[in-house]
């Protein structure tokens, strides 16, 4: 069992408050994400959910009871770190049973729970090597093969893969997921890669100056952002954004152009039309755009276009043979469209 309850909880460093009320809840054996941009204060929260920051205010429940006060190794967690901190002169056995001896395991046990951890992440060849004489990667597969050992009601995983090569990284997340899959441990984890989140999550915390955005699965992310910030923040190439008015129930550019609304009632006045790169289709009508570069990717082509004042960037499937400065009429399909306020960027269509 592990649930991680978190109720208004709030901290402050000196005079000034980093989180601002965060509520969440965590259900037993689920995998989920934190991210955000750099300072929005996941790693703050994340160490208060282990015991490493003080919580100024409000309250953290690991399995119904409050942990407030309680130290990181009387919280049932394990956390996986950046700089995987192994000890250099212990082999990785040694460094995966280390927490059980500290814990005064018997040796018997400890020799069981290390060589069950060591089959699961694969490390039983690597078992009598130090750290420094191996890969990036094995060396956070012991780091994780450490928290496995103490069978945690919770793991909590702090930007595990951010010094990991491009290629390791996806290799790792992969592993990492097909762990908890088998394990079925709860899962707190940290990153500031939305592909990361949006790749393992079960669901996803998107934090911003020291709020939570919106909770959800990734698609229900994708799909129906709660605001502009989601809307950017989750999906690559980013949303976009165009700023225009609704006027006789349709969209209307700065330009002129008309996007009709597909039956969706939004009040008259000024609003941000969302549409992801890949609802566009280029057509006789819809909003004019002059191509800036067109870029073949092989299985689809990006175009970055200007519209009025801003960018744009469509992704089709098919091969577009546009030129840079040619006009493009850009179509975006009604049933994909997402309306925001253009003062508080909230959503404004279900
Ligand atoms: N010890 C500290 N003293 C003062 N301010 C701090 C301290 N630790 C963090 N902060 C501030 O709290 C905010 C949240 O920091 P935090 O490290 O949680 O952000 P983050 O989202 O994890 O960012 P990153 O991805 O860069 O690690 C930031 O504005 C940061 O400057």
């Amino acid at each position: 069992m592990g649930t991680v309850t978190i109720s208004d909880v709030r901290k402050s460093y000196g005079g000034l408050e980093v989180l601002h009320g965060i509520d969440v809840a965590i259900a037993d054996g689920e995998f989920v994400v934190l991210v955000g941009p750099s300072g929005c204060g996941k790693s703050t929260l994340l160490r208060m959910i282990a015991g490493l920051e003080e919580i100024t205010s409000g309250e953290i429940g690991i399995n119904g009871r409050v942990v407030n006060d309680l130290r990181p190794k009387e919280r049932d967690i394990a956390m996986v770190f950046q700089s995987y901190a192994l000890y250099p002169h212990m082999t990785v056995a040694q460094n995966m049973g280390f927490s059980l001896k500290l814990a005064r395991a018997d040796k018997a046990e400890r020799a069981r729970r290390v060589a069950e951890a060591a089959r699961i992440l694969d490390l039983e060849p690597l078992l009598d090597r130090k750290p420094a004489q191996l890969s990036g990667g094995q060396r956070q597969r012991v780091a994780m093969g450490r928290s496995i050992v103490r069978d945690p009601a919770v793991f909590l995983f702090d930007e595990p893969l951010s010094n990991l090569d491009a290629k390791l990284r996806v290799a790792m997340r992969s592993e990492i997921k097909a762990l908890h899959q088998r394990l079925g441990t709860t899962t707190v984890y940290v990153t500031h890669d939305q592909i990361e989140a949006m790749t393992m999550a079960d669901r996803i915390v998107v934090m911003h100056d020291g709020i939570v955005e919106q909770v959800g699965t990734p698609l229900e992310l994708y799909d129906t952002p709660a605001n502009t910030f989601v809307a950017e923040f989750i999906g690559s190439p980013a949303m976009n954004l165009i700023d225009g008015r609704i006027e006789g129930g349709r969209f209307v550019t700065p330009g002129g152009d008309v996007v009709e609304l597909a039956g969706r009632h939004v009040a008259e006045g000024p609003v941000r039309l969302g549409v992801r790169p890949e609802h566009f289709a280029v057509a006789e009508t819809g909003i004019a755009v002059r191509v800036v570069t067109v870029e073949p990717t092989g299985s689809e082509t990006l175009v970055t276009a200007r519209v009025g004042e801003g960018e744009l960037v469509a992704a089709f499937r098919e091969r577009i043979q546009a030129r840079p400065g040619e006009t493009l009429h850009l179509h975006p399909d009604p049933e994909q469209l997402h309306l925001f306020d253009a003062t508080s960027g909230e959503r404004l269509n279900p």
